[in-house]
C-alpha cells in the first residue's frame, strides 16, 4: 500500500476490508490517536455487519427451510438488498407465519406484482404489497412478537429489525415444537456463526502486509478465538438452562398429571392451591435431590477419570473423555429435550451413533432405578397430600363445631347478662334506697386515757352509747343503723358496703353518698381518706372513682361513658363549690370537672 495514501478518512474513502492490512498501514505511518480511533471505529462497524449478516443468513436459511417458494426467490446468503427485495411482497413471510401459526393471516396474495422500479400499474401492486406486509404485521404484533414497520423494507429502511422479527419467530416455532412448555423467550445469545479468522481475503493482503507484526497478529486471533468460545459458553448455558427449566416443568407436571389420574377414583377429592403448592413443594424438593445426586455422580466420575487407569492423564486427555462422556449423554437424552427454545441461535443436536457399551447399560440401570425411586416417592407424596386432606378436613369439622357452640353461647350470654343485671338492680333496691351507717372514730392521739362513750356495737347496726352524766335508763341509749363500724375497722371494709353501688351507676341509678357528723368526727377521713399517695388508706371517693372506671372500661366496646365530678360543701346552710381555684368559692354555677379515662 503506498505510503503517501491519504488517511484523513480512510473509512470513507477506501471501504477496506482488509483489517490487517489497515492497521498495518496505520501503525506504519505514526497514525495519531485521531486515526487510532477511526480504525476502532472500523473495526467495531466491520464487525457489527459480520454479525448482521450471519443474523441474515440464519434468518434467510430458516425461512428457505419454511417454505419451499423461498428457495427460489431468496438466495442462501443474501445481500441486505437481496433479502428485502425477496421479502417485501409479503408473501414468503405470510406463508411462513401461517406454518408457524395455522390461520394466522386468513388471506394471501399469492402473485403480488412488486413493481420494483415501474411506475405503471403501481397503484395495484402497492395493494397486494400492503395487503401481504400488512396483514402479517398485524398478526405478528397480535402474537406479541417482535415486528417491524412497513417501511423497514424498502430502501434505507432497517433490515435488522426484519431480520429480529423472523428469528423472534424462529425462536416461537422451536419452542412450540418442543411442546410448548417451560418458558419462551427470545433475546437469547446470539451466535456469531461467520467470524473473522483467517479468511481468504486477510490471506491475500498478508503478503502485501511485510510490517505485519505476527505476535499482534496472534494475540488477536487469540481474542477472536475467546471470543468465539465465550460465544459458544452463552449459547451452552443458555441451552442448559432451558434444558433444566424444560426438564424441572416436565417432572412436576407429570407427576401432576399422574396424581391426577390416580386420585380420578376418589369422590370429591379437590384439586385446589394446597394442593397444587403441597405437591410443589415435594417435586421441588426431589428434583434438588436427584440434582445433588447427579452432582456426586458426575463428580465421582471425574476423579475416576482424572485419576485414570495408568496413571494421571494429560489436560487433552481428559478433555477428550469429557467429550466422549457428553456424547454418550446427548445420545440418551430424548429428541425432545434438545428442542429447547434458543431463538437466533444456532441448534446443534449431538447424535452420535453409539454402540451399546457397558457404560450404556449402567446408564439405563441407574435411570431405571431412579424412575423406581421417583414412583415411590410419588406414592409417598400422594398419602402426604390425602393425610394433610384427612387433618384438614378434621380440624375444620372441630372448628365449625366450635364456632357453632360459640354462637349459642354468645346469644345466651347476652340474655343472661340481661337478667343479671336487673336482678342485681333489684337486690340493691330491697337493701333499700336509704342506708345509713355509723362509724365510731378511735381516739386520736393524746386522747387514749380518755373514756369511750360506746358500750355495745351489735352485729345488726345497735350501738349503746353511755352518758355517765345521767342515771337510770337515760344512762344508756340504743340506735339503730344500717350497719355500725368500729373504730378498728379499715377504709377498705367501709368502702365494701358501698361498692355495689358503683355497679348501678354505671347501670344508669341514681346514687348519692354523703358523710354527715360533727366537726372532727372523721367525715374527711371517711370520704377522702389521710394520705391520697398510699391507696389502702383512700376513703370511699376515691375508691369508687377507681371502680367506676374500671367497670366502664370493660364495656368500652359496647358503651363510652363519660365521668362528672362536683366538690361541694354545705356548711352553715350555704353550698359552696370546693373545685374554684381563684380561692371565690362561688355558689353556682359550680366548677362541673369531667374525667376521662386517663384518670
Ligand atoms: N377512723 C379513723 N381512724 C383514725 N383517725 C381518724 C379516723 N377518723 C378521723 N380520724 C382523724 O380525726 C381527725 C379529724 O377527722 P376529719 O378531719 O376527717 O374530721 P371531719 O369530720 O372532716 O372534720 P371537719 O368537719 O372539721 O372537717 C383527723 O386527724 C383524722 O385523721
Amino acid at each position: 500500500m503506498p505510503q503517501e495514501t491519504n488517511y484523513s478518512n480512510p473509512v470513507f474513502t477506501s471501504p477496506c476490508k482488509n483489517i490487517r492490512g489497515l492497521k498495518s498501514l496505520v501503525s506504519n505511518n505514526e497514525a495519531s490517536l485521531y486515526t487510532e480511533e477511526i480504525f476502532n471505529d472500523f473495526e467495531l462497524a466491520h464487525r457489527k455487519a459480520e454479525e448482521a449478516a450471519a443474523r441474515r443468513y440464519q434468518a434467510a436459511e430458516w425461512l428457505r427451510r419454511m417454505d419451499y417458494g423461498a428457495t427460489e426467490t431468496l438466495p442462501k446468503e443474501p445481500s441486505e438488498e437481496e433479502f428485502r427485495l425477496a421479502l417485501r411482497n409479503g408473501l414468503i413471510l405470510c406463508n411462513v407465519l401461517n406454518k408457524v401459526n395455522p390461520g394466522a393471516v386468513l388471506k394471501v396474495v399469492e402473485n403480488p406484482i412488486i413493481a420494483v422500479q415501474a411506475t405503471e400499474g403501481a397503484a395495484q401492486s402497492a395493494i397486494q404489497y400492503f395487503e401481504n406486509m400488512r396483514n402479517f404485521l398485524v398478526a405478528v404484533k397480535d402474537m406479541q412478537l417482535l415486528t417491524f414497520e412497513a417501511s423497514d423494507m424498502e430502501k434505507g429502511g432497517s433490515s435488522n429489525k426484519v431480520v429480529d422479527c423472523i428469528l423472534c419467530l424462529k425462536g416461537y416455532y422451536e419452542w412450540k415444537q418442543a411442546g410448548g412448555i417451560g418458558v419462551w423467550r427470545y433475546g437469547g445469545t446470539v451466535k456469531i456463526t461467520s467470524f473473522p479468522t483467517r479468511s481468504s481475503s486477510l490471506v491475500g493482503s498478508e503478503s502485501a502486509d511485510d510490517s505485519f507484526d505476527e505476535s499482534e497478529s496472534s494475540q488477536y486471533e487469540q481474542l477472536l478465538e475467546f471470543l468465539h468460545l465465550s460465544n459458544e459458553i452463552s449459547i451452552e448455558e443458555s441451552k442448559t438452562a432451558n434444558a433444566l427449566a424444560f426438564l424441572f416443568d416436565r417432572f412436576g407436571l407429570r407427576l401432576l398429571q399422574a396424581y391426577l389420574r390416580e386420585s380420578n377414583g376418589i369422590e370429591e377429592f379437590p384439586l385446589n392451591a394446597m394442593v397444587i403448592d403441597t405437591l410443589l413443594s415435594k417435586v421441588v424438593k426431589d428434583f434438588s435431590a436427584m440434582l445433588v445426586s447427579q452432582g456426586s455422580q458426575l463428580g465421582l466420575f471425574l476423579k475416576k477419570v482424572l485419576k485414570g487407569e495408568v496413571g494421571s492423564l494429560s489436560k487433552s486427555d481428559f478433555m477428550e473423555a469429557i467429550s466422549q462422556y457428553l456424547g454418550r449423554k446427548a445420545s440418551l437424552v430424548p429428541g425432545d429435550f434438545s428442542k429447547d427454545c434458543i431463538c437466533g441461535g444456532k441448534r446443534e443436536i449431538l447424535q452420535h451413533a453409539i454402540s451399546p457399551s457397558p457404560d450404556h447399560a449402567d446408564q439405563i440401570d441407574r435411570l431405571q432405578k431412579q424412575l423406581q425411586e421417583l414412583k415411590l416417592r410419588y406414592q409417598e407424596t400422594k398419602g402426604e397430600v390425602r393425610q394433610i386432606q384427612l387433618n384438614w378436613e378434621e380440624e375444620l369439622g372441630r372448628l365449625e363445631h366450635y364456632i357453632k357452640n360459640l354462637e349459642v353461647a354468645s346469644s345466651s350470654y347476652q340474655k343472661v347478662l340481661e337478667e343479671n343485671r336487673v336482678l342485681y338492680n333489684q337486690v340493691q333496691d330491697l337493701k333499700g334506697t336509704i342506708r345509713v351507717y355509723c362509724r365510731v372514730r378511735p381516739f386520736l392521739p393524746g386522747q387514749s386515757n380518755g373514756q369511750s362513750t360506746i358500750d355495745y356495737i351489735g352485729e345488726n347496726g345497735n350501738i349503746m352509747v353511755a352518758n355517765p352524766f345521767k342515771q337510770g335508763k337515760d344512762a344508756r341509749k340504743m340506735f339503730l343503723f344500717n350497719k355500725v363500724f368500729g373504730p378498728k375497722v379499715s377504709q377498705e371494709q367501709i368502702y365494701i358496703d358501698t361498692q355495689p353501688l358503683i355497679r348501678s351507676v354505671l347501670d344508669g341509678f341514681n346514687v348519692c353518698i354523703f358523710a354527715y357528723g360533727q366537726t372532727g368526727s372523721g367525715k374527711t377521713y371517711t370520704m377522702s381518706g389521710p394520705d391520697l399517695t398510699t391507696e389502702e388508706t383512700w376513703g370511699v371517693n376515691y375508691r369508687a372513682l377507681r371502680d367506676l372506671f374500671q367497670l366502664s372500661k370493660t364495656k368500652v366496646d359496647f358503651i363510652r361513658y363519660e365521668v362528672g365530678v362536683q366538690m361541694i360543701e354545705i356548711y352553715n346552710e350555704q353550698v359552696r363549690d370546693l373545685l374554684v381555684s381563684d380561692g371565690s368559692n362561688r355558689r353556682y354555677p359550680f366548677s362541673n370537672f369531667t374525667f376521662h379515662e386517663h384518670l
